[in-house]
């Protein structure tokens, strides 16, 4: 008991703050509920006290009576279901969604390194599914548990006045019940594991598909891809085969005494009915309540199985939530005047040094080229600089504080703009997409569309059915390489940050393109610290300083 305590505490500890928060729905959701179960448990008494007015001589009133009652009880009920499903449905949306919300901000603070060998689909299902799983089980039991338990205790109370030989029965099954579940405990607990992990990866295969499209078309790799789905399907399958022998056995072997016991009750039940030693109202209370409370026990079956299932979202959810956030200093600065590089050493894990003892200094209303053969170091670099990455020698200063103690997210929202070779585009229209993160979008269309006039954008969008409210996925694949690259340059520009950070940004450029970021580039230096990569020596001419990497 000591260890179920432990684990059902882990799941308070995870969803406890929504109990408070949501005490109103709480409170509406457990009050109804017990209320339908109220009338749930005293119908088969009136039932039956209906049924022993009917058999003997009583007055016709009477009868009106218990059927007016039921009639009552009966609307009663269907009512204030209403208000159980109600609550219901909606505590589990909101919890659910408050859960992995929660968990998606921490993991997003979690460092870059994390996600580096992370599957995005993988991790979203991941979070999704145990949230839902944790909701639904919480809330589907927090009254059931108790109510249960009320209607095996008051079940066990009528079916000992009526018959005490049939109580010794029903703490057979009891114990019955016991020994199968610590039979099966943990060996449902291993199955659902491994179950959720295999159908999370496989569903991330399957997105995949999706993502590499084009590629797959291009290569017309249809079969490999096909044949690679249906091995891991058949892993998958075979997963859940196992999972459902498992807790089939588990299920029917106590539903198995259930059934049995039930023979045995009406059995005897009804030999006594033969023997005039029970009233047939009698008897249908006694089989109508061990039917309750068989119900009930079903209940705890079907319990201890999706508790079983609960634990392993439990365990999933806390790797994710108790994932370190990285380091971000307090302080805040308001632009940035200068960068200054101290002997920087720089390696990842398992791999030869990338980046050694480097010093340099960026200022202000210059442009700095970042040069480098491919692989040499020049992206991790720039990342360095945005603090993406610890674990180097040497420091990094901004306006003479250590990169360390100032608070970078603040610095990055607002006093950096980048713009980078692998272009990001978000699910919204393209106009979100040139003003994504930033504040008063409305304000700044006349600047949008001067932009996009001078890089020869503006004409290409207008000619789109919805122009600049089109909606673009995130994964959009009818805009050109040269066309999104100009989008993310643009996005960068309208930022108006002081340090602009480019990574190969005329990658996709044709030589016009590139002449006019040119000069764009020369326009905005003076505000500014251009950071550039790039491997062409027509744009590198513009740099007051070139900054060897490798
Ligand atoms: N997160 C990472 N973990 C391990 N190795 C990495 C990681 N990111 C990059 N690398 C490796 O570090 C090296 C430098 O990568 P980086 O992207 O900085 O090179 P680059 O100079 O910008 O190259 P290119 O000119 O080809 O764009 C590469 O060999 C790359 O494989």
């Amino acid at each position: 008991m000591g260890a179920v305590q432990f684990k059902l505490d882990r799941i308070v500890r995870l969803i406890g703050c929504y109990l408070k928060k949501y005490a109103s729905l709480f409170t509406i959701f457990i009050s109804t509920s017990i209320v339908v179960w109220g009338i749930s448990i005293l119908m088969p008494f009136v039932t039956g006290r209906l049924i022993d007015v009917l058999v003997s001589d009583s007055h016709r009133s009477r009868v009106y009576q218990y059927v007016a009652i039921i009639a009552v009880m009966n609307i009663v009920n269907l009512a204030v279901q209403y208000f159980v499903d109600l609550s219901n449905t909606k505590l589990n949306g909101k919890i659910a969604f408050d859960l992995s919300f929660r968990i998606y901000k921490n993991i997003k603070k979690a460092p870059l390194s994390f996600f580096e060998n992370a599957d995005s689909v993988y991790l979203s299902t991941r979070i999704n599914e145990d949230s839902n799983c944790i909701i639904n089980f919480f809330v589907r039991n927090c009254v059931n548990f108790i109510t249960n338990i009320l209607t095996v205790l008051f079940g066990f109370i009528m079916i000992f006045q009526i018959s005490p030989v049939i109580t010794l029965l029903f703490i057979g099954i009891m114990i019955a019940y016991i020994i199968i579940y610590k039979a099966f405990r943990q060996p449902l607990y291993q199955s659902n594991f491994i179950l959720v992990e295999k159908r999370n990866q496989y569903f991330s295969v399957m997105t995949e598909q999706f993502k590499l499209i084009k590629y797959i078309k291009l290569n017309s790799l249809f079969h490999t891809f096909d044949e690679n789905l249906i091995k891991r399907f058949k892993d998958v399958f075979n997963t859940v085969m196992n999972n459902f022998r498992l807790n089939y056995l588990f299920s029917n072997l106590a539903a198995g005494i259930l059934v049995l016991a039930n023979i045995i009750i009406i059995f005897f039940g009804g030999i006594k009915v033969i023997n005039k030693e029970m009233t047939i109202g009698n008897f249908t209370i006694l089989s109508t309540y061990f039917n309750l409370v068989l119900t009930a026990v079903h209940y705890f079956i079907e319990f201890s199985k999706s508790y079983q299932q609960t634990l392993v979202s439990v365990t999933r959810m806390e790797q994710m939530n108790e994932v370190a956030a990285e380091h971000n200093g307090t302080i805040r600065i308001d632009g940035i005047e200068s960068i200054d590089i101290r002997n920087l050493d720089f390696k990842f894990e398992h791999q030869k040094t990338l980046i050694k003892n480097l010093s340099c200094t960026m200022n202000k209303g210059n442009i700095y080229c970042i040069y480098g053969s491919n692989g040499s170091g020049k992206s991790t670099f720039l990342n360095m600089i945005a603090n993406l990455y610890s674990g180097y020698q040497g420091e990094i200063f901004i306006n003479s504080y250590n990169i360390n103690e100032l608070d970078m997210y603040y610095l990055r929202e607002w006093h950096m703009a980048y713009s980078n070779q692998a272009v990001t585009m978000v699910t919204g229209s393209i106009y979100e997409n040139l003003t994504y993160g930033l504040n008063n979008q409305e304000d700044l269309r006349d600047t949008v569309i001067y932009w996009c006039k001078r890089f020869n954008l503006y004409n290409k969008i207008v000619s789109l059915p919805a122009g600049f409210e089109s909606d673009i996925a995130a994964d959009y694949i009818t805009l050109s390489g040269g066309e999104k690259a100009k989008i993310s340059f643009i996005r960068a520009l309208v930022k108006d940050a002081p340090v602009l950070i480019l990574d190969e940004p005329t990658a996709a450029f044709d030589k016009e393109s590139v002449t006019i970021l040119k000069e764009c580039l020369m326009e905005i230096k003076p505000g500014k610290i251009i950071l550039l990569i790039t491997h062409d020596q027509n744009i590198a001419d513009i740099a007051d300083k070139i900054i060897r990497i490798g």
